[in-house]
């Protein structure tokens, strides 16, 4: 599957500009990591991809068909996960998913509901009523959903959300598995969710790609840009952005990006999180 996202507008009845002329390719297989800060337009574009919105400007195209026309044939092909996601509280677990799998129109429910079940890890859960279930059990409950019918399409709205440090290196390794032989697009805010998993890395801020690439390739932008020093050398820290503060025994350990580093800061190789902070930095100054 491949997917073209070609010069995309939204701008909502309110008059807000949630995309402004956003291009983008993806194309399968591949497991996509979506990442920018809260109002970035990360929700907007996911929207726009499940035809949930109609974009104000530009065209979608999947396998060089506009969205509109297939939109039909994709929903079939789709699992998504929005960010808000009803749950019918009084159903079982077993039951929302039932009805879930009616509304994509499955076949042999039974064996596609057990299996989905078994993993998001929730068979001790299968027979419970939603309400009873914890933040994070839910969530599970939403992935499972979206999971049903094997779809080649899957998009995940912070699909890691609530979950606990075991439960998101399990669905790290469930969507890095799945998207072996499909697109798999995810939005978070947390790094290692895509740090190690994510052949391919886009970073969106106010509506407009700032990169796409792989995670080595961000890494690579923030060379020469990092520095650690002693909180009290940085007598003024104008134009460094911290990235983390540790008390020592002998101080304040800084760690910081700058577009030009100041001589009292020792260079330091970036990670991830450096890269992707130094890239939102130099949007904000701009
Ligand atoms: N239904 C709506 N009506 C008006 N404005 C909206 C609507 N939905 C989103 N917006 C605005 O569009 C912009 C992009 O929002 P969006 O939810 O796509 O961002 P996001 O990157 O998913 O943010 P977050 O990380 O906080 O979930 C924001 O300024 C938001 O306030």
């Amino acid at each position: 599957m491949e997917i073209n996202i070609q010069t995309v507008g939204m701008t909502y009845p309110n008059g807000k500009q949630a995309l402004k002329g956003l291009s983008l390719d993806l194309r399968s297989p591949s497991l996509v990591g979506l990442l920018g800060p809260n109002g970035a337009g990360k929700s907007t574009l996911m929207k726009l991809l499940v035809a949930a919105l109609l974009p104000t400007t530009g065209s979608i195209l999947v396998d060089g068909q506009p969205l509109t026309r297939v939109e039909r044939q994709l929903k079939a092909r789709l699992g998504y996960l929005p960010q808000d996601f009803g749950l019918f509280d009084e159903l079982t677990v077993e039951q929302f998913l039932d009805y879930m799998a009616a509304l994509k129109g499955l076949r042999g429910p039974r064996a596609v509901i057990r299996q989905v079940i078994r993993s998001v890890n929730l068979e001790e859960k299968a027979r419970a009523k939603i309400r009873t279930l914890s933040g994070g059990q839910r969530q599970r409950v939403g992935i499972a959903q979206a999971l049903l019918g094997d779809p080649e399409l899957l998009i995940l709205d912070e699909p890691t959300v609530g979950l606990d440090p075991e439960e998101r290196i399990h669905f790290r390794n469930l969507f890095s598995q799945t998207a072996q032989d499909r697109l798999v697009l995810l939005s978070t805010h947390i790094i290692e969710d895509i740090q190690s998993v994510c052949g391919q890395l886009v970073v969106i801020n106010r509506g407009q790609v700032l990169f796409s690439g792989t995670p080595e390739a961000l890494i690579q932008t923030a060379t020469g840009h990092v520095g650690i020093f002693w909180e009290k050398d940085a007598a003024q820290e104008d134009g460094l952005h911290i990235t983390a503060r540790v008390n020592t025994g002998q101080g304040v350990r800084c760690r910081a990006v700058a577009d030009v580093l100041p001589p009292f800061a020792q260079p330091s190789d970036p990670t991830l999180e450096d890269a992707y902070l130094y890239l939102i930095s130099q949007e904000a100054v701009q």
